[in-house]
């Protein structure tokens, strides 16, 4: 039985975007900061760890295989839907990918970003984004985003999972990977990492709903429990921050992971799991911020540490997202559909509320946002 994803006629992946070789860094960077405020200083060394990987990012490769999997989970589901991907700062631009859908007599169309949290960078900037291309593309257009899937059970239970197996390569040689998990998060801590924001955006972010850091709270405490329950290991945890940017005297969260190691070392800390909870692929800010940086970071205090994958294409996170497809294409059908979620805060609302996830708090700039939530 043929299932349809009415009254949606496309999905739009849609992610950060990232450069392909070298000669893209420039101009990606340039699209990226448009507007913003970072020192020239952060920019070069930004750069810099583009170009240590030969000037290509491992993003569009992640989306790439996100879309994959995302293409056959609604295909063995029978959902006839078609997939199509564009990015926000580099190619494919999604413009450029709306236009082709629109020229295939799409209308109406249903984002999923890759961006688990809501706050400007995650949710808001995304919605500008969508707003422009359709200022472009005509008001026939329609374009709707998914809720943010934080707390949805696939990306936590993917996140649990990679946290697992990154605890069994702490505990090699405790016997079956099991045991080796249990034996490896025993007396360890996990610190959960995200993205730093400006402590403005934060505060944006918790006006409307729920913060960013609170969101990422919530995540940490449902895996903290979950793995609890899982392997009767007994350890810490804690949230700690990477890859802050903009002018060095602006706020921005804390604690910075690589100061929060050198405390955890000198309060007696010997080994850590390092979970991206923040990120849903291992790109750029997982490959330099933590591999390289935040490991070596830990192997200067002696700490032994491991970095668990990200939710990436883990079928438990794949199905997540094609079930919260279906259900938000259930509810614009003015069906009953659930929206359920783990943790403490509830499903996010499927349209963003007014006001909500301005780039700083206090801020009106009246840029057009997604219909519907306007401010
Ligand atoms: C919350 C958040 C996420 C997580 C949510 C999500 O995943 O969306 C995220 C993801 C990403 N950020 C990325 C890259 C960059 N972010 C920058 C700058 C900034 N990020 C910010 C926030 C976030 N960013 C902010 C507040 C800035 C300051 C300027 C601004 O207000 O916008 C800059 C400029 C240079 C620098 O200063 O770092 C770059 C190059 C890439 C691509 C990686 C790749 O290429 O593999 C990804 C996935
Ligand atoms: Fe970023």
């Amino acid at each position: 039985m043929v299932r349809s994803a009415q009254p949606y006629d496309a999905l739009l992946l849609c992610s950060f975007g990232g450069p392909n070789g070298p000669d893209d860094v420039l101009p990606f960077l340039q699209n990226v900061t448009r507007g913003k405020q970072i020192p020239e200083a952060r920019l070069k060394e930004v750069g810099e760890h583009y170009y240590g990987f030969g000037g290509k990012s491992p993003i569009n490769e992640q989306n790439l295989a996100l879309l994959v999997a995302l293409r056959a989970e609604l295909d063995r589901r029978g959902v006839e839907l078609p997939v199509v991907w564009g990015n926000r700062n580099w190619h494919p631009y999604t413009v450029d990918t709306l236009r082709d859908a629109q020229a295939f007599g799409a209308k109406r169309i249903l984002t999923l970003v890759t961006s688990a949290y809501a706050s400007y960078s995650g949710s808001r900037q995304y919605r500008e984004h969508l707003a422009a291309a359709r200022a472009e593309l005509g008001d026939e257009l329609r374009i709707d985003m998914l809720r943010p899937f934080f707390n949805d059970l696939g990306f936590v239970e993917a996140n649990a999972e990679a946290i697992l197996e990154a605890a069994a390569r702490l505990g090699e040689g405790y016997g079956s990977e099991t045991v080796a998990a249990a034996g490896g998060l025993d007396g360890a801590h996990i610190v959960y990492v995200t993205h730093s924001i400006p402590d403005t955006m934060q505060d944006a972010s918790a006006e409307t709903g729920d913060g960013y850091r609170e969101q990422h709270e919530d995540v940490r405490a449902e895996l903290d429990r979950i793995l609890a329950a899982r392997t009767a290991a007994s350890f810490d945890s804690s949230l700690a921050y990477c890859s802050r940017s903009g002018d060095p005297r602006v706020p921005w969260l804390e604690p910075d992971v690589n100061d929060h190691i050198g405390e955890l070392a000198a309060n007696g800390v010997r080994k850590i799991v390092i979970a991206p909870i923040g990120f849903v692929s291992d790109h750029m800010e997982v490959a330099f911020d933590l591999d390289i940086e935040a490991l070596e970071t830990a192997r200067d205090h002696g700490i032994r540490a491991v970095r668990a994958g990200t939710a990436s294409v883990r079928p438990a996170f794949v199905s997540g997202l094609v079930d919260m497809i279906l259900e938000r294409a259930a509810r614009e059908r003015g069906e009953a559909a659930e929206a359920p979620t783990v943790g403490a805060l509830g499903a996010f609302p499927d349209v963003a509320p007014p006001g909500s996830c301005r780039m700083r708090h206090g801020e009106v700039t009246g840029v057009p946002v997604l219909a519907g939530d306007e401010d």
